[in-house]
């Protein structure tokens, strides 16, 4: 069972929100391309804009939400111009979203084999195919008894199952896309590494790409293969997972290394608190959006915005250091 591969392409994505205290600029000219059968992890602390993309991506922003560039690209659409009918198409067969909290995709009055065949409705499948591929699916996703387990509800499981249960439900429809918005935040570290395993075999059983959204660093560390740095809205660094890790460019990835030591080896820790805050997205700076924050600035990070730039292959920066440093951190 393979997915059709599909990959994303978030390109120049901008977003504002309207709001009283004037137009809050939450994402600006974002980048993020999820090669087909890739797992590619966008990490930032709170306030940098990850729901946002998440959000612009299914086409769930809120009302007050202005998407002011850009294109998502996914099997040859731009999904920021289907009608809400295609969407749901697309959204019900080759993208999936797996949420922080189980309940958010779980009935509670619903038990989770009626769920799990409720989902399959457009298949084609009869009642006892229908159950069968759900009871195939809970087995692969670790649930323990799954045929006796089928007539439960959520609350009779616990919350590392109910997630289990919540990728179950996402992998039924083979999405060629799955998004993952920080499935791990909720679970404590074992149950985190468990969730992690399993969306990695998933992945290779099934060969479809993950956009996985966290603030966690060792947990992307371990499960991407590609890292989108956001900082305020901004993507300011991108590349391969062992650029990002071992020769990271941008001063606002380095003060996240700095406090995480050890990180690749344990997907335990969390984002440390850096000095400082992610600043109000409403007068942006005219230079560097990290420059407040940063150690390491100089007059040209205050006077001019940093863009991003190629320092090799696989690894981007947007850092006024990689001029000075002949392109390296
Ligand atoms: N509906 C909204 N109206 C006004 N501002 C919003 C709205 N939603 C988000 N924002 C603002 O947009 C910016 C990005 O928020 P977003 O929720 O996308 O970040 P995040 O990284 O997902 O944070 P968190 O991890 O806390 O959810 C923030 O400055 C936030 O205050």
């Amino acid at each position: 069972m393979t997915a059709e591969a599909s990959g994303l392409q978030v390109r120049g994505l901008t977003v504002d929100y309207r709001s009283e205290g004037g137009r809050i600029h939450a994402l600006r000219n974002v980048d993020i391309e999820v090669p087909a059968g890739s797992i590619v992890g966008v990490v930032g602390e709170s306030g940098c804009g990850k729901s946002s993309v998440i959000s612009s991506i299914i086409r769930q922003l809120p009302e007050n939400a202005d998407v002011t560039g850009g294109t998502i690209g996914f099997g040859g659409n731009n999904l920021l111009d289907l009608s809400k009918p295609e969407m749901r198409r697309i959204m019900g067969d080759r993208i999936s979203v797996v949420f922080q909290n189980p309940m958010t995709s779980l009935n509670p009055i619903r038990s989770i084999g009626k769920q799990m065949i409720d989902i399959q409705y457009r298949s084609g499948r009869s009642k006892a195919e229908k159950r069968k591929v759900a009871i195939d699916m809970l087995n692969r996703v670790g649930v323990t008894d799954p045929e006796a387990r089928l007539d439960q509800y959520s609350y009779q499981f616990s919350g590392g199952m109910c997630q289990r249960i919540a990728i179950a439900m996402a992998l039924m429809a083979e999405p060629s896309l799955l998004i993952a918005d920080e499935p791990t935040t909720a679970l404590d570290a074992t149950l985190e590494v468990q969730i992690v395993d399993l969306l990695k075999n998933m992945q290779q059983e099934l060969g479809c790409s993950i956009l996985f959204v966290s603030h966690h660093l060792g947990v992307i560390a371990e499960l991407c293969d590609h890292v989108v740095v956001l900082y305020a809205g901004e993507v300011v660094e991108q590349g391969a997972v062992r650029d990002i890790f071992h020769r990271p460019a941008h001063p606002y990835t380095r003060r996240l290394m700095e406090c995480e030591p050890g990180m690749i080896e344990t997907v335990t820790r969390r984002l440390p608190s850096i000095a400082g805050e992610v600043p109000g997205l409403v007068n942006l700076p005219k230079g560097c959006i990290f420059a407040d924050r940063c150690t390491e600035r100089f007059a040209r990070c205050e006077a001019e915005h940093p863009e991003l730039q190629q320092i090799s292959d696989s690894h981007r920066v947007a850092c006024h250091l990689a001029d000075e440093n002949g392109g390296r951190p």
